[in-house]
C-alpha cells in the first residue's frame, strides 16, 4: 500500500497497475482535468479518441506523469471528490467464504485515495446550518449555506415574499460555483408542470419536464441515478404531492440521496409533512434592505417613502417593494398606500405605459376602453387559478394591453416539441385579477367560499383579502370603471356576513385544516380603510362567539 506522505506523483507510479484496470468514468476525469487547465484542448481530444478505458487511463497517468506533481494532485483531489462514480465500490457482503477471499484481495481504490494526505479539505468544508422550527433563536442563512448544506430543505414564505427568488440565486450561483465536479442541478416551477400525468417516470420528470442533454442521455440518466448524492432538486411552489413522481421524488424512492429542496407558501406546509426537513423561512426585507433597495431604484425619491410608515412596512414583502418603486417611478400623484392599492396601482401604471402609445391620457379612459379586456384577462386568471396552474390557457393574446401583464412560458408536449402559453408576471398578480373575476360574478362567491373550505382547492384562498379589499368603499374609483359601483356596494351587502359565517362554522371549525387565516386577514383588512375596520369590528363579537 502506497504511503499517505508520499509525494502525489509517487502515489500515483506506485498505484498504476491498479489505476488502469480500476478507473471508471474516465470522461468525467478527463472533463474535470480539462475545466481546472491541467489538460489542454489537444491532451483532452486524445484522451476522448482512445478506444476503451484503458487507454484513456494509460493517457491521463501518462499527462499528468509528465507535467509532474501539481497536475498529479489535481488528479488525485478530481478522483477523490468524484470518487463514487470513478471508483468502483466494493460489495461489502460477500456470500461466501470463498468470494470474500477473492474479494479481500482485490486492491481497493476507495480506500486507497481516503488514505491520501490533501493539504485542503479536497470537498471544500460543508457549513451545516443551525435552524430549525424549534430553535428560539433563529440564525439568517444565505442562499450559499443553503447551497452548501446535504441536507433537504423547505422554504417557507407568504406569497411574494423572494422564495423563488432565493432559488434562482441558489441556482445562480450553483451555474457560477468555481468546483467543476460533475452535480446536476434541476428547478421545476410547479405551477408551470401541473399537468404531470401518473405515467410519468423520473426520465420524464429529468429530460421531458425540465431539459434533456444534447447527447449520451440514458448514461448521463444512469449517471445521476447511480450517484444521486450528487443531484439537487428544487421543487418551487408545491401545494401538495399529488404527482407520483414527485411524491417519490420527495419521499426518496427516487434519487434516495439527492438533495431536494422544496419551496411553498405556509398554508400548505403542514400537508406536505416533511418534519425532518431544515425548515426555512423567507423572511423577506429588513429595514436596512429596504432602504438599500428603495434608494437604488427611487434615486433621492426614496425618501419620500421611508417617510410613510405604511409604505415600509408593505415593502417587507419584496415583491410589494417592487411595485411601490414602479409606482413611484410612474410619477403617478396618488401613491398607494394599501397592498390592493399596490395592485390597482401596478394595473394603471402598465395601462399608462401602453397607453403612452395612444392619444388616451387618463388612466380612467383606459380602464374603460379596454374593460372587456381586462375582465377577460381576470376571466382566464380565474379559471387557471381554479385549476391550479399559471398556464392561461383560454386567453386570446392579441391585445397588447393583455399582453403587457403577461409572459410567454413554454410547455413542451413533446420531447422536442413546445408550446407557447402565456402566465403572469407574477402568481400574485394572477390571483388578484382572479378576485376582480369573481366579484364580477358575484354568483360565484359562495362557491368559491366552500371551496376554500377543503383542502384540495385551499389555493383558493388568497382571492378572499383581494377580493374584500376591491369591496371597500374606499378602494380606489378605476375598479369601478369595470365593476360598477352599484354592483360592488351589492355585493358588499351581503359578502362579509356570508364570509364570516361561511368560515366560523362548523364545517370550517370542525375541520383539523386551518380553514382561513384570520389574523392575515385582519392584516388586510387593517391595511384597506376604516370602511372595513369598522365593519370588522361589528362583526367580532359573532366571530369570537364562534
Ligand atoms: N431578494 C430580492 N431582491 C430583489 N427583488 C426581490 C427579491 N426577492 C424577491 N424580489 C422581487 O419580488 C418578486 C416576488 O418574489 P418571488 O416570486 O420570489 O416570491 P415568492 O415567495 O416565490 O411568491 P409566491 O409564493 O407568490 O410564488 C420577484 O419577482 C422580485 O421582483
Amino acid at each position: 500500500m502506497a504511503d499517505a506522505n508520499m509525494s502525489a506523483k509517487d502515489y500515483i507510479s506506485n498505484t498504476r497497475a491498479q489505476l488502469l484496470g480500476g478507473l471508471r468514468n474516465l470522461s468525467v476525469i478527463a472533463e474535470n482535468l480539462y475545466q481546472q487547465g491541467v489538460l489542454n484542448d489537444d491532451e483532452f481530444n486524445e484522451i476522448k479518441a482512445e478506444k476503451d478505458d484503458y487507454g484513456r487511463t494509460e493517457a491521463i497517468l501518462d499527462s499528468v506523469t509528465r507535467k509532474g506533481e501539481a497536475a498529479c494532485y489535481q488528479l488525485l483531489k478530481i478522483i477523490y471528490q468524484t470518487r463514487k462514480r470513478t471508483l468502483e465500490r466494493p460489495d461489502p457482503v460477500f456470500k461466501n467464504s470463498h468470494e470474500a477471499s477473492a474479494e479481500t484481495k482485490k486492491f481497493d481504490l476507495n480506500h486507497w485515495i481516503s488514505c491520501f494526505s490533501f493539504k485542503e479539505d479536497p470537498e471544500m468544508g460543508s457549513n451545516y446550518i443551525q435552524e430549525n422550527k424549534n430553535t428560539k433563536h433563529k440564525p439568517k442563512v444565505s442562499p450559499s449555506d443553503l447551497l452548501k448544506t446535504d441536507k433537504n430543505i423547505l422554504l417557507v414564505g407568504n406569497p411574494g415574499i423572494g422564495k423563488t427568488a432565493l432559488s434562482h440565486e441558489m441556482l445562480r450561483q450553483w451555474a457560477k460555483r468555481d468546483k467543476k465536479k460533475l452535480d446536476y442541478m434541476f428547478y421545476f416551477d410547479m405551477r408551470e408542470i401541473t399537468s404531470i400525468p401518473p405515467t410519468m417516470g423520473l426520465e420524464d420528470l429529468l429530460f421531458t419536464a425540465y431539459c434533456q442533454p444534447d447527447e449520451g442521455k440514458d448514461e448521463v440518466l444512469q449517471d445521476i441515478e447511480r450517484t444521486s448524492d450528487n443531484v439537487t432538486i428544487i421543487l418551487d411552489g408545491i401545494t401538495t404531492l399529488s404527482s407520483l413522481v414527485v411524491q417519490k421524488v420527495v419521499k426518496k424512492d427516487l434519487l434516495p440521496d439527492a438533495k431536494i429542496i422544496i419551496t411553498c407558501r405556509p398554508d400548505d406546509e403542514e400537508d406536505l409533512c416533511l418534519e425532518d426537513w431544515l425548515r426555512v423561512e423567507v423572511k423577506g426585507f429588513s429595514e436596512e434592505t429596504i432602504k438599500t433597495y428603495l434608494s437604488t431604484t427611487l434615486g433621492d425619491d426614496h425618501r419620500e417613502v421611508l417617510n410613510n410608515t405604511q409604505m415600509v412596512t408593505l415593502c417587507h414583502v419584496p415583491m410589494y417593494a417592487l411595485m411601490v418603486a414602479a409606482s413611484f417611478s410612474s410619477g403617478d400623484s396618488l401613491q398607494p398606500r394599501t397592498v390592493n392599492e399596490i395592485y390597482i396601482s401596478a394595473v394603471r401604471h402598465r395601462l399608462q405605459l401602453k397607453s403612452r402609445k395612444t392619444r388616451i391620457k387618463n388612466p380612467n379612459q383606459v380602464f374603460k376602453t379596454k374593460g372587456n379586456k381586462l375582465l377577460s384577462l381576470a376571466k382566464a386568471a380565474f379559471y387557471a387559478t381554479q385549476g391550479k396552474t399559471v398556464s392561461l390557457e383560454e386567453l386570446s393574446c392579441d391585445d397588447s394591453c393583455v399582453l403587457s401583464f403577461l409572459k410567454p412560458h413554454h410547455v413542451k408536449v413533446a420531447p422536442a416539441e413546445t408550446r407557447t402559453v402565456y402566465a403572469f408576471l407574477h402568481y400574485t398578480m394572477q390571483e388578484f385579477f382572479a378576485a376582480l373575476w369573481l366579484l364580477k360574478n358575484p354568483d360565484k362567491i359562495r362557491e368559491v367560499f366552500q371551496q376554500c373550505l377543503a383542502k384540495e382547492m385551499k389555493h383558493m384562498r388568497p382571492l378572499i383579502p383581494f377580493a374584500c379589499c376591491l369591496l371597500n368603499e374606499k378602494s380606489p374609483r378605476l375598479i369601478n370603471c369595470l365593476i360598477p359601483a352599484e354592483e360592488l356596494k351589492e355585493t358588499s351587502e351581503w359578502f362579509f356576513k356570508e364570509m364570516i359565517n361561511t368560515f366560523t362554522s362548523e364545517a370550517a371549525v370542525g375541520d383539523s385544516e386551518p380553514y382561513i387565516d384570520i389574523p392575515f386577514l385582519c392584516q388586510w383588512f387593517l391595511s384597506s380603510g376604516n370602511g372595513v375596520i369598522s365593519f370588522w369590528t361589528c362583526t367580532l363579537p359573532s366571530l369570537r362567539q364562534a
